[in-house]
């Protein structure tokens, strides 16, 4: 990894009696990191501590060399940060370009030619230069997202946090949107949280996965698929000690567990990997648990 520009160590989060973040340590480089996780793991709670809009209860944060848990850290790591949450709030009968100017504003930029050379710039970064004069009523939910994505690319910021973008968008949109995301990692940190596997292994040089409030990787893709490697197999029917067993297409079912003698092993994904390591009783749509 080139030189971190976060670290995080012992993270904590609660809300009330439900624990967010019970102590989570990681380091960001240069570079597009997925951050993977099933519902409620605390993906958007640790987005929202890297993007100083909470602050971790406990545990040491550098960002960018500075601590966010001060006010002048914080201003320090605002200038600095890109961040497209999960619910962008849009001001539908403004325009693409009034809206990017809008949240320049906001950010400081105070020279108005510079200013609209800034937006221009940013939304000529995410292919939506010829878009720019269009209401966002009036633009796909694909477009949209990429008007928050110029939004937060403002300033060219060293770290840029982005939270689930690629819910809600038809699969063209989603392919487009992530060759976006890819070209964006260099000479840059982002940290993309996402369900989707296929981002990660799209659009990531590294991965984090997070489950319960807790770090249960940290690395390569590569080597998450690598995690199930030995503990994938192909039966003719569900494999009754499988953990997770979903039906392909081709008929057969793909079983990811503690391999029976003599069972047919297939190359692992790191989707396999990935139903290895949290707990796959409680992923959607991952077949049923024997
Ligand atoms: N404002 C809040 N008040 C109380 N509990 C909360 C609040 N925000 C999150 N939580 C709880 O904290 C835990 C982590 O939530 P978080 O939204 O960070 O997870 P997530 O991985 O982003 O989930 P999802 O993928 O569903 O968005 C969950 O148990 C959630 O119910």
């Amino acid at each position: 990894m080139t030189r971190p520009t976060v670290t995080a160590a012992g993270l904590t989060l609660r809300y009330h009696s439900t624990v967010a973040l019970g102590g989570v340590s990681f380091s960001l480089g240069d570079g597009v990191t997925g951050l993977l996780g099933p519902n409620g793991a605390g993906k958007t709670s640790l987005l929202r501590i890297l993007a100083t809009s909470i602050v971790a209860d406990g545990g040491d944060l550098r960002i960018l060399g500075v601590d966010p848990h001060t006010a002048a850290g914080r201003l320090t790591v605002r200038r600095q940060l890109g961040y497209l949450p999960q619910n962008p709030g849009f001001y539908p009968t403004f325009t693409a370009f009034a809206f990017v100017d809008y949240v320049a504003i906001l950010k400081e930029m105070t020279d108005r030619r510079a200013r609209h050379d800034e937006v221009r710039r940013v939304l000529a970064a995410v292919g939506l230069a010829d878009q720019r004069n269009k209401k966002i009523k009036n633009l796909s939910g694909g477009m949209r997202q990429r008007v928050a994505l110029a939004a937060a690319l403002l300033g060219d910021p060293g770290l840029l946090v982005l939270d689930e973008p690629t819910v809600g968008l038809d699969p063209e949109q989603r392919l487009r949107f992530r060759e976006l995301v890819a070209g964006l990692g260099e000479g840059r940190t982002v940290l993309l949280s996402t369900h989707q596997t296929e981002d990660v292994t799209t659009v990531c040089q590294r991965v984090i996965v997070l489950d319960a409030g807790s770090i249960r990787f940290e690395g390569d893709p590569v080597d998450l698929a690598s995690v199930a490697r030995g503990r994938v197999w192909s039966s003719p029917t569900r494999a009754p000690g499988a953990l997770v067993s979903w039906r392909t297409g081709t008929g057969a079912y793909r079983n990811v567990g503690h391999a029976p003698p003599r069972a047919q092993l297939v190359e692992p994904t790191l989707e396999d990997g990935y139903l290895l390591l949290i707990d796959p009783t409680r992923v959607q749509g991952a077949g049923a648990a024997a």
